[in-house]
């Protein structure tokens, strides 16, 4: 036989997704400023930006603890006005945990399950806890109370409450910040290919861009409540909307060069200091498209190459410190009163002596890829497509 369908409402409630339009909030300043972004269901929305920027009060709006100056919320295509927390079906796990501390582990993770609206047959509730709890790693603590557990094991216990769920909305508030860095990366991919089983919007925030990156199947990026992309993570890594967005993404992140646009001898350069740079291709027709001479480039470190300290084409630099990470390098390059990080080999960074080649005079050469151009007065980026 067939299973049994879902009723038509129901079906339509998991068709729609979650649509925000516009949502603005302020509190004594600005928070949130006209935020529109639209999660379909089974889609993976990860939400960066600094600390501070809105991230919580965000999910805060969409879960119905806190109302909006204006805009709207929609969830399985329903409008959620005047909808109360409770009635929203939004399972969500917020990085302050709230556990019962009177639960023990196994009782926190089921206690959606045992609430009105969440309730499961008995079994299916136990089996359903018993194995969210093996993903997490936690089975084994599943008779301590909270106050017997570290802060990264209490985080587990939140995620599981949160996981043991078939919500409309799936919030995840930082969900793996308090691991450590082996389960953190294990786990964003276990808990990101279960939640990919669900037909349910996720939102999933983080203030870590690569984890952003690496779980979002897109990723909006806001700072001081605006957003200021959205798009895949190829997008946002290959063509970051602005300076805002590169300075958060990548591991170290883009150096960002403020400099000004010249022309020698019919070419476009970009100069600041020492550095002066021909640029061509993509970039040469972007600095075409500049309102100004200001620009800030943006140079990813692992697209800046060395060459002897004397080589004509080579930009002159001195080596500030060499941080060994096993299979690459992180180099910081004096570039003069300008320091730039340069991500290599540890063959490269090896052969710059025992002592990582500290306070060396060496060239650097830039090949134009892995580089962007943004407007020096808005910090947008300037396209050369
Ligand atoms: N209830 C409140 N009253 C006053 N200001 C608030 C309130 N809640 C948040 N804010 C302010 O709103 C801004 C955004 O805070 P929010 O917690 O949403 O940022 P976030 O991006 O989640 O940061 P983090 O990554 O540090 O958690 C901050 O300046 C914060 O101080």
């Amino acid at each position: 036989m067939n299973a049994p369908l879902a009723t038509p409402s129901l079906r339509m409630s998991h068709s729609a997704g979650l649509i925000a339009r516009g949502i603005s909030k302020s509190f004594q300043h600005k928070v949130l400023a006209e935020i529109g972004l639209e999660v379909k269901p089974g889609e993976l929305l990860a939400l960066t930006g600094p600390s501070g920027a809105g991230k919580t009060t965000f999910c805060r709006i969409l879960a119905g603890l806190e109302r909006p100056d204006a805009g709207s919320v929609e969830l399985g295509g329903r409008s959620m006005a005047g909808v109360p927390a409770g009635e929203r079906k939004v399972a969500l796990m917020f990085e302050s945990y709230a556990l019962y501390p009177h639960l023990t582990v196994r009782g926190n993770a089921l206690s959606p399950l045992q609430a009105p609206g969440g309730r499961l047959p008995a079994a299916e509730a136990e089996t359903r806890v018993d194995e969210v709890l093996e993903l997490l790693e936690i089975r084994h603590l599943h008779a301590r109370l909270p106050g017997a557990l570290s802060g990264g094991q209490k985080q587990r216990v939140a995620l599981a409450r949160l996981l043991v769920q078939s919500p409309a909305l799936y919030l995840l508030d930082e969900p793996i910040s308090h691991l450590d860095a082996k389960l953190r990366h294990k786990l964003r991919g276990e808990i990101r290919r279960r939640l990919a089983q669900e037909p349910v919007p996720t939102i999933w925030a983080t203030p870590d861009g690569m984890e952003a990156l690496s779980v979002g199947d897109r990723v909006a990026v806001i700072e001081n409540g605006r957003l200021e992309q959205i798009g895949t993570p190829e997008d946002i890594w290959l063509r970051p909307a602005s300076a805002r967005v590169a300075k958060l993404i990548g591991d170290p992140p883009m150096n960002l060069i403020d400099g000004e646009l010249t022309r020698e001898n019919g070419a476009i350069v970009f100069a600041r200091r020492a550095l002066k740079l021909t640029l061509t291709g993509p970039l040469a027709r972007a600095a075409e498209r500049a309102g100004g001479a200001a620009v800030t480039l943006g140079v990813r470190p692992d697209a800046i190459g060395f060459a002897p300290a004397d080589a004509p084409e080579a930009t002159p630099a001195e080596i500030y410190s060499n941080e060994p990470f096993g299979k690459h390098a992180i180099l910081t390059i004096d570039l003069g009163a300008l320091l730039a990080k340069v991500k290599t080999s540890m063959e490269s960074a090896g052969a710059l002596g025992a002592d990582g080649g500290i306070g060396r005079n060496i060239g650097l050469t830039f090949p134009g890829e892995g580089m962007v151009l943004f407007d020096g007065a808005t910090g947008r980026a300037l396209s050369g497509d």
